[in-house]
């Protein structure tokens, strides 16, 4: 029910993020709960000796009184901040766990896994305020605990079929508040999926990514609709609950109402016959009710431990995941690339429901020569690379790099060894030197660029034709690449955007920033280029490139002509294999895509050359169209 491990790593999380905080907290709890208790007995004594002039001194009683009160009024404020501070530092530290765990990942498996995504959301919920809220709820116990002792032990002198009674109400409020929060965890496990739909039409609503498309195609409305509809569902199951929770929680109240009124007239009936003083009444009535209300809060505390535990076992799922790219215990550093990669029958699939990607690729790339995939939409040639940065490994087969498989090398050495412009590469909202920077930041250096960073960052630029356009810039360098957020908050310098060429350049800036990859790979590096650039990118790359081993993906044909070697692939096999030449001597699929882009850059008797080389697969922009 209430895991006693869990419990304990949740209060090491918050003990690690403020230990004198937690110190403090922990003398106070017990304190705040005898405080009342205190009071109570004082007020009943100050009662006694002045309604019974011969009851003895009663000046010391009311000043003890006095200064139990403004305990009673400092420690709250006191706990409260102390419970703040210690929520938001151990948020930092569970936070912190948590996100180092899923980069831990490695692979993108995980992330490509809807159930997955799920337990994170409510690790993330879970980490923002679990442990802290299991610790309150310990401390409010042990509070709730010393004020119940006091009061409990005051009823049982005054009437102990009183004390009996009133405790025995707690029994069924515990039993009814624990399966509460059971409902409640799992509520909020079956809306989890409903709401990260909700931020999701919400986000396609407000990011400036969507807006083109929202607007142009007036998506608005169906967004907002859908939005509001997984709202609605996600409200109807909270408001259930909800409900539910207030059926029963009428019913405890009123039951315990029944015994507090209950008590009251027999105080009352009892002092009248003599048989309780006014003081006794005083401090009965104090007690009945601190009893019902430390037993209340108790109950709710152990239920928001219950309901903390339920969603830290989503957190300690994420932060205890292992990788999904599992390493050996001992992995090898990986060495310069010497004689080459080999694809050694490589059969791979994203899942065993996935059909096949890769049906028994063998291929060898050498040290220092440049390979180009061609194929149509779909024929593999992007997995082919993500297995070769080890993003998911192979389903069967190997990869093997100078000779050893990729599995037996250090994850972080490889990613180390190898550039890479993916078709989907980021635009990040930072400044132009970030966005080059980030290509190869030192893990153990600082979270800035440095002076002296900006000479290499410059040289990328260059190499990737962008260096002019950053330069007239209006802050150069360091301008924000971004329209939502400004330089150091400063909303005069909102930064500007750059065109999708542009943004590809930046890409390949950032590629090619660290001075020694020994793979690079790119994937469509210049599908967002006009011809020209294409040519000035595709000349630049070649230099970049010389000596160094490289994939290249392009649909434009004619920027892979002059390949080491030209791999076609279709249906996830090599259909064809060699250099441009050879392959267009073979005539076959290479030679038949190549000569129908070739046709479109001839003129026409209908109009001009087209400029463009990219094309279309033949079922798009045919007359039955
Ligand atoms: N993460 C994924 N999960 C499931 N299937 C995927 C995933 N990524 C790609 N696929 C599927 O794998 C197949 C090959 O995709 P891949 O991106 O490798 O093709 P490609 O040759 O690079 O195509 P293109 O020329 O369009 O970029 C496609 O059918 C695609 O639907």
């Amino acid at each position: 029910m209430i895991s006693i491990a869990r419990t304990a790593r949740a209060v090491a999380v918050v003990w690690r993020a403020g230990r004198a905080n937690l110190a403090v907290y922990v003398v106070l709890a017990p304190i705040a709960g005898a405080l009342p208790v205190l009071a109570a007995w004082l007020t009943k004594l100050v009662l006694d000796r002045v309604t019974d002039a011969a009851g003895g001194p009663i000046l010391g009683v009311a000043i003890a009184l006095a200064a139990v009160s403004v305990g009673l009024a400092l420690v709250p404020h006191l706990t409260n901040y102390l419970r703040a501070d210690l929520g938001r530092s151990a948020a930092v530290v569970a936070l912190d766990q948590l996100y180092a765990a899923t980069d831990r990942l490695g692979g993108l498996r995980r992330l490509e896994d809807p159930a997955f995504q799920n337990t994170l959301r409510l690790a993330e919920q879970a980490g923002r305020d679990g442990p802290s809220r299991c610790v309150d709820s310990l401390l409010g116990l042990v509070q709730n605990a010393v004020l119940l002792t006091g009061f409990l032990s005051t009823l049982v002198v005054i009437n102990p079929v009183m004390a009996v009674l009133v405790a025995a109400g707690g029994v069924p409020a515990l039993v009814a508040e624990l399966r509460l929060s059971r409902r409640r965890a799992n509520m909020l496990w079956e809306i989890g999926p409903g709401e990260r739909r909700e931020v999701f039409y919400a986000s396609l609503l407000t990011s400036l990514s969507a807006a083109k498309e929202v607007r142009l195609l007036r998506l608005g409305g169906l967004f907002r609709r859908r939005m509001l509809a997984e709202l609605s569902t996600a409200n109807a199951a909270r408001r259930a609950h909800e409900r539910r929770e207030v059926r029963v929680q009428a019913l405890l109240a009123a039951l315990s109402a029944a015994l507090s009124g209950g008590g009251l007239v027999w105080a009352v009936a009892t002092a009248r016959s003599g048989g309780l003083t006014v003081g006794d009444v005083a401090v009965f009535i104090a007690a009945v009710a601190g009893v019902q209300s430390s037993l209340a809060t108790m109950i709710d505390h152990l239920a928001g431990i219950h309901q903390a535990m339920l969603l830290l076992a989503h957190y300690e799922q994420i932060v205890t995941c292992p990788p999904d790219l599992p390493e050996p215990a001992r992995p090898l550093p990986v060495p310069p690339l010497k004689r080459g990669i080999e694809l050694r029958d490589v059969w791979f699939r994203y899942g065993p429901d996935h059909p096949w990607v890769l049906r028994g690729v063998d291929l060898f790339i050498p040290a220092g020569q440049a390979v180009a995939l061609v194929g149509h939409n779909g024929a593999g040639k992007s997995t082919l690379v993500k297995l070769l940065c080890r993003f998911y490994d192979p389903t069967r087969g190997a990869i093997l790099w100078d000779g050893v498989d990729l599995r037996e090398l250090s994850v972080q050495d490889l990613r180390a060894r190898i550039g890479a412009v993916f078709q989907d590469y980021m635009t990040y909202d930072l400044t132009a030197a970030e966005n080059i920077w980030l290509g190869d930041v030192d893990p153990a250096g600082p979270d800035h660029v440095r002076a002296e960073d900006a000479t290499r960052i410059a040289d990328a630029a260059r190499r990737a034709g962008i260096h002019q356009v950053i330069e007239d810039l209006p802050r150069g360098y360091d301008t924000m690449l971004s329209r939502v957020f400004e330089l150091d908050g400063d909303p005069a310098d909102a930064g500007v955007l750059l065109s999708g060429g542009q943004w590809q350049r930046m890409a390949i800036a950032r590629s090619v920033l660290p001075a020694a990859r020994d793979l690079l790979i790119l994937d469509e590096p210049s599908a967002g280029l006009d011809a020209e650039a294409e040519r000035d990118i595709q000349l630049r790359l070649r230099r970049h490139r010389a000596d160094r081993t490289s994939v290249l993906i392009s649909h434009r044909l004619g920027t892979l002509r002059d390949a080491d070697l030209i791999v076609a692939l279709s249906d996830g096999r090599i259909v064809e294999a060699g250099r441009h030449e050879d392959l267009l001597a073979a005539d076959g699929t290479y030679a038949a895509l190549f000569r129908m882009q070739a046709a479109g850059y001839a003129p026409t008797e209908a109009g001009p050359a087209r400029t463009d080389a990219g094309y279309l697969p033949a079922e798009v922009g045919t007359p039955a169209d």
